[in-house]
């Protein structure tokens, strides 16, 4: 590929079976492939085009990557005389340099007080194994809708990513961690907002649930209320990839309001037989275990580890997102669970669903805002490199105020972000449901509200490409499809507003007036 061209030889080839284009100074034979080009034929014969330097119309109507796939990229022949390569892929697990496309503890030149040197050792692993590993599976499953590959588990395993998921805690101790990278002891809520980030980064919004989000939000009631054989036999089949466990909860007859549940748990010698139905029930399809939260005879709430078995029926529930979720519709009938397998006190259950929940509303605020900013760099992009009335599209004032719009959503979601986490890393767990329960309620309405304002916004940016699968804005057009999940998942968005609010009144001095 080092032989070089003068722009008089590629000129020469302008017609249709001899037909040279230059790209970013790289000669590409299109002789052959002109037939078989996605976009037609007729583009590339244009006066501006054949045998001319067409990087410009190329990157007003193509992603960089589809110069990078094999099949396209041995189009090259050569190089043009005198040319340097302007455009250059970031680097496998690299930062990006757009303006506003890392937050500020990422960016050159900025500081922070929140983040040590193994969080920036922990972020550049994590990135690199996020693009290596996950990536391709996740671009691939999202588009299949199949569960997420084996493998990407096995790896996760190696990494002990499922045990991070969890945050920092004693299930750690002992677990090398990303490869030894940083310590148990060191590991806080900081560098779990960095794997909630980067994964948001997948732009595989389906699939990033299909990844154990079920463990994510499961999990956490069999580690804090299971009985420790049960805990720590399926806590170990968890962290090394081989079980999945999903968190039952919501029915058709009850969603926020969790004190509405339906399905019935009945005490029998030795146990409980569960009867009902469950619906939303993220990695359902396909978990091996079940968290599931059930009325008792007396009127209570009991949360039950039950594992698959017959009597459980699993269906998938196509939602807008992808398949790769496993989001499902379970029924259960008649199906037995030892007394061993419930978890926390028998009547308590509501305890138990409520202990976990500013966590789990915390790490999806977390990745949410990870995606949002995602969708900021494509924007910048793609007003750079679009031309309309031969200027680029960001000399339009309007696609100028939209940007600002977008980046202090960004921006502002992500600092109170790091403010919360920074109180989390020094409060005890009770500290945080006494402080914390209702910021974070806050925080992820604040920020999933202003995810679908910029999920709009750049659908208006990107205009066509915005709506299309493939292509220049197909980013956008998943975000702008699945950014509602974020916005329900978790606890609706004026729930989560009206918690917020009656937190602040609870406390709120007796002893005050104006
Ligand atoms: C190495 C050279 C080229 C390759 C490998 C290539 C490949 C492709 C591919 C794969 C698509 C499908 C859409 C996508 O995946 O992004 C496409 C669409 C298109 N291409 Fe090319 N292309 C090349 C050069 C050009 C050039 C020089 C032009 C100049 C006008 C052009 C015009 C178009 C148009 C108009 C479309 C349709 C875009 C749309 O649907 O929005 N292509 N091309």
């Amino acid at each position: 590929m080092s032989k070089q061209f003068t722009a008089e030889e590629v000129a020469k080839h302008d017609k249709d079976g001899d037909l040279w284009v230059v790209i970013d100074s790289k000669v590409y034979d299109l002789s052959r492939f002109a037939q078989m080009h996605p976009g037609g034929l007729a583009v590339l014969l244009d006066n501006e085009v054949a045998g001319q330097d067409a990087t410009d119309a190329f990157f007003s109507l193509h992603r960089y990557e589809v110069l990078q796939r094999p099949q396209y990229s041995r189009l090259a022949i050569g190089t043009l005389a005198g040319a340097e390569q302007q455009v250059f892929p970031k680097a496998v697990g690299g930062l990006s340099n757009v303006p506003y496309a890392e937050p500020t503890w990422l960016s050159s030149g900025y500081h922070s007080p929140y983040y040590k040197d193994h969080h920036r050792k922990f972020q550049a692993a994590f990135r690199k194994f996020v693009e290596e590993v996950i990536m391709p599976d996740a671009q691939a499953r999202e588009e299949d809708g199949k569960r997420p590959s084996p493998h990407v588990f096995q790896e996760m395993a190696k990494m002990n990513i499922m045990a991070m998921r969890l945050g920092p805690g004693p299930h750690l101790k002992g677990l090398t961690l990303m490869g030894g990278i940083v310590k148990p002891e060191e590991f806080d809520y900081f560098h779990e907002l960095i794997m909630g980030q980067e994964v948001a980064r997948i732009h595989a919004r389906g699939y990033g649930d299909g990844l154990g989000g079920g463990t994510f939000i499961g999990l956490p009631a069999i580690m804090n209320f299971g009985r420790p054989e049960l805990r720590d036999r399926v806590m170990k089949e968890v962290f090394e990839g081989k079980k999945l466990v999903c968190l039952a909860i919501t029915e058709a007859f009850a969603g926020s309001d969790v004190a509405g549940l339906k399905c019935f748990a009945k005490r029998v010698e030795k146990g409980w037989v569960v009867t009902g139905t469950k619906k939303w029930i993220t990695n359902g399809t396909f978990a091996d275990y079940f968290v599931v939260g059930c009325r008792t005879e007396k009127g209570g709430l009991v949360v039950l580890f039950i594992e698959r078995q017959e009597g459980i029926e699993t269906k998938p529930i196509k939602t807008s997102y992808s398949t790769a979720a496993g989001t499902a519709y379970i029924t259960f009938e008649n199906v037995f669970v030892p007394y061993e397998h419930t978890l926390g006190p028998e009547e308590d259950g509501l305890r138990v669903i409520l202990s976990n929940f500013n966590h789990e509303r915390w790490g999806m605020a977390t990745s949410s805002i990870g995606g949002q900013r995602a969708i900021v760099e494509e924007c910048l992009k793609w007003v750079n490199q679009r031309k309309v009335f031969g200027r680029p599209l960001h000399s339009q004032a309007v696609i100028r105020s939209k940007l600002a719009a977008m980046i202090a959503r960004v921006e502002s979601a992500q600092n109170w972000l790091e403010n919360i986490t920074y109180q989390m890393n020094h409060m005890s767990y009770k500290d945080q449901s006494r402080y914390l329960a209702g910021s974070i309620g806050l925080l992820k309405k604040f920020a999933t509200e202003g995810a679908q304002d910029t999920a709009r916004d750049a659908v208006q940016v990107f205009g066509g490409r915005g709506i299309t699968r493939t292509g220049m804005g197909r980013f956008i057009e998943h975000y702008h499809r699945t950014i509602t999940f974020d916005a329900v998942l978790g606890g609706a968005e004026d729930v989560l507003g009206d918690l917020g609010v009656r937190q602040a009144l609870k406390y709120m001095p007796k002893n005050t007036r104006l």
